[in-house]
């Protein structure tokens, strides 16, 4: 089971600590626990169990966890050119994010892959990440009949006529076999179980085995409530372990024998990182925060997918069946074949390797009015609504993580930067999917469901208005990443190396959504996952596991 207790006497047995329970960390948990039976292991997660807890197990109820108790619920700073009131979820629960998140699961392309070891992230390549997908414990397919309703069934016929794409059955194998998408539409993937509807999270697939007692693992200690508030690094530049209060509120230091390994995620990890001393040396002393270690990198490259929103009124209720009101999504292309060779930001594309005709919009439905931005303008929610929402799967702008106080208690600055980047990519994405999406409207079937367009309506049409009213809508899919990115040892903004050991540290890794050089341009959870079985390699290999002979790629 897991605990919320830990004895004095027990700060010094653990080989190896993971701070944080979340997406990345339960995999590493779980792994190691099995690649290395002789070692002990502590997880540490801030939040509470998720085991029998139906609330949070059930995936169609995921919205009803936002904003809630495990929920740590970021803001965003003014945003000049976006959206200042976007509320950021990040949750507090056994299996972080992957605990209250929508599931949606998508492979990486080969693209993306090929960007990051462009980027330095060398030994990360899309044969590599296959094979970590491969090996993943979640259960995963496409949403299932059962969960198919006819409005979106209506829809998908219509994206497929009105845009003259193919209808995809499975996303993930068209990744697999032929590297990415092209402009497509179909049902998503999702990690549940369709018979009983709850999440396939990566607590679900890694932990609860153990829970329930079916995996035996007697070196795995799971402690829950536990927060951990600093990092330890001695003289010589090694961590030594972490500072943590129990729920009990009793303080203990932890000192693993081998290595401290952090996934609290692409907020938290950097939050923690910086109130222990470990980042800008400028912001730290600015702050008057002791500075341990000096890594420029630290919190900055803070990348995010941004989306947007158009919504209708349906003249009839949405049918029942569903995963979780957001059950299928459209890839297109805006730019010419390979314009990606010619974008002249060197943080983006060094290499400028070109990007053939790979998607460049990506929308998901929402069958629910999905209306927390566009009420805040006024526009009424209908009860029978249906929304398009346009997202940059390869943003250019880039914000950054910091800290505006010393005191622990006050949550870090979050500055996306959305829409800021020089060429106006961002917007312009945004204003093309908003077009698509009307004409994918007026198309049959799915326009005779529509009975007006609510959001930003009809007289809302010059690119220009669009791009206004789609930047004062925007939202986030929630996929925060980069702010300790992977990189080359002649990167000094670099914060992990490829086997994502801190630079500069020794005793020390990260393994979560933040080591990622760029964004993927899918939603994000399988890289992450892909991740965690990566650091459980890394670091097992370290400890003289063989592998299983898959393992050595
Ligand atoms: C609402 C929402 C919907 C999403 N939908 C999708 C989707 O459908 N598909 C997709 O691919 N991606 C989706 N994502 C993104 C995806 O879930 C995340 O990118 C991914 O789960 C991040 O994993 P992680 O391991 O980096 O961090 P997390 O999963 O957030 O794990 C971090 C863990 O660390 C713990 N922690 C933090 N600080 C401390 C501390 N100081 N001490 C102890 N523990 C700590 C946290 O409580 C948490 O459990 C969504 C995200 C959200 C929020």
């Amino acid at each position: 089971m897991t605990t919320d207790f830990l004895s004095s006497s027990q700060v010094k047995d653990f080989d190896y600590v993971i701070v944080g329970g979340g997406t990345a960390g339960c995999v590493i948990a779980s792994r190691l626990s099995e690649y290395l039976p002789q070692k002990k292991i502590l997880m540490i997660e801030a939040g509470p169990s998720d085991f029998n807890n139906e609330k949070v197990l059930k995936l169609k109820d995921w919205l009803t966890l936002l904003g809630g108790d495990l929920d740590y619920d970021y803001g965003t700073v003014e945003q000049p050119n976006g959206n200042s009131h976007i509320r950021h979820s990040r949750a507090k629960v056994l299996g972080g994010c992957s605990s209250h998140n929508t599931l949606i699961s998508f492979r990486p392309f080969e693209y993306d892959c090929q960007i990051w070891e462009s980027m330095g992230a060398r030994g990360w390549g899309f044969k590599t990440m296959m094979r970590l997908i491969d090996n993943l414990r979640n259960q995963i397919q496409p949403v299932h009949p059962r969960h198919r309703n006819q409005v979106c069934k209506d829809w998908i016929e219509s994206c497929s006529t009105s845009m003259n794409i193919p209808v995809l059955k499975d996303f993930n194998k068209e990744i697999k076999e032929t590297g990415s998408l092209q402009q497509g539409v179909g049902f998503f993937s999702i990690a549940y179980n369709p018979d009983d509807g709850n999440r396939s999270s990566a607590s679900v697939a890694y932990i609860h085995p153990i829970l329930r007692g079916e995996e035996n693992r007697p070196n795995l200690t799971v402690l829950t409530n536990a927060w951990v508030s600093k990092i330890n690094v001695s003289s010589s530049k090694t961590v030594t372990g972490v500072n943590i209060t129990l729920k009990s509120g009793t303080k203990l230091t932890i000192s693993p024998k081998t290595e401290t390994i952090l996934c609290a995620g692409a907020v938290d990890t950097c939050r923690l990182m910086l109130l222990s001393g470990i980042g800008p040396s400028k912001q730290l002393s600015d702050l008057s925060i002791l500075v341990v270690h000096d890594l420029p990198g630290v919190g900055e490259n803070l990348l995010d997918h941004p989306e947007s929103i158009i919504m209708w009124e349906l003249n009839a209720p949405i049918p029942p069946q569903t995963t979780m009101d957001s059950d299928a999504g459209i890839f297109l292309r805006r730019e010419i074949a390979n314009a990606a060779t010619s974008n002249s930001d060197p943080f983006l594309n060094p290499k400028h390797l070109p990007d053939g005709t790979i998607a460049d919009i990506m929308m998901h439905c929402y069958q629910i009015p999905f209306c927390l931005n566009t009420a805040r303008l006024g526009y009424e929610a209908p009860l029978n609504a249906f929304c398009m929402t346009p997202n940059i799967p390869r943003p250019r702008s880039r914000g950054r993580i910091y800290l505006t106080s010393a005191d622990p208690s006050v949550k870090p600055a979050l500055d996306f930067r959305y829409f800021t980047d020089p060429e106006g990519y961002d917007a312009a994405t945004i204003v093309a999917g908003l077009k698509a999406a009307r004409e994918i409207a007026q198309t049959a079937p799915f326009c005779n469901w529509i009975k007006k367009e609510v959001a930003p309506g009809p007289a809302i049409q010059t690119d220009a208005e669009l791009s206004e009213y789609g930047r004062r809508v925007a939202h986030t899919v929630y996929h925060p990443a980069g702010t300790t990115k992977m990189g080359a040892s002649n990167d000094e903004m670099a914060v992990v190396d490829p086997e994502l050991k801190v630079r500069g540290l020794k005793g020390v890794r990260i393994a979560d959504a933040g080591v990622f050089p760029a964004m993927t341009t899918v939603n994000p959870m399988l890289t992450v996952l892909a991740i965690g079985e990566r650091a459980a390699e890394m670091i097992a290999a370290e400890a003289g596991w063989r592998g299983d002979g898959r393992a050595r790629l």
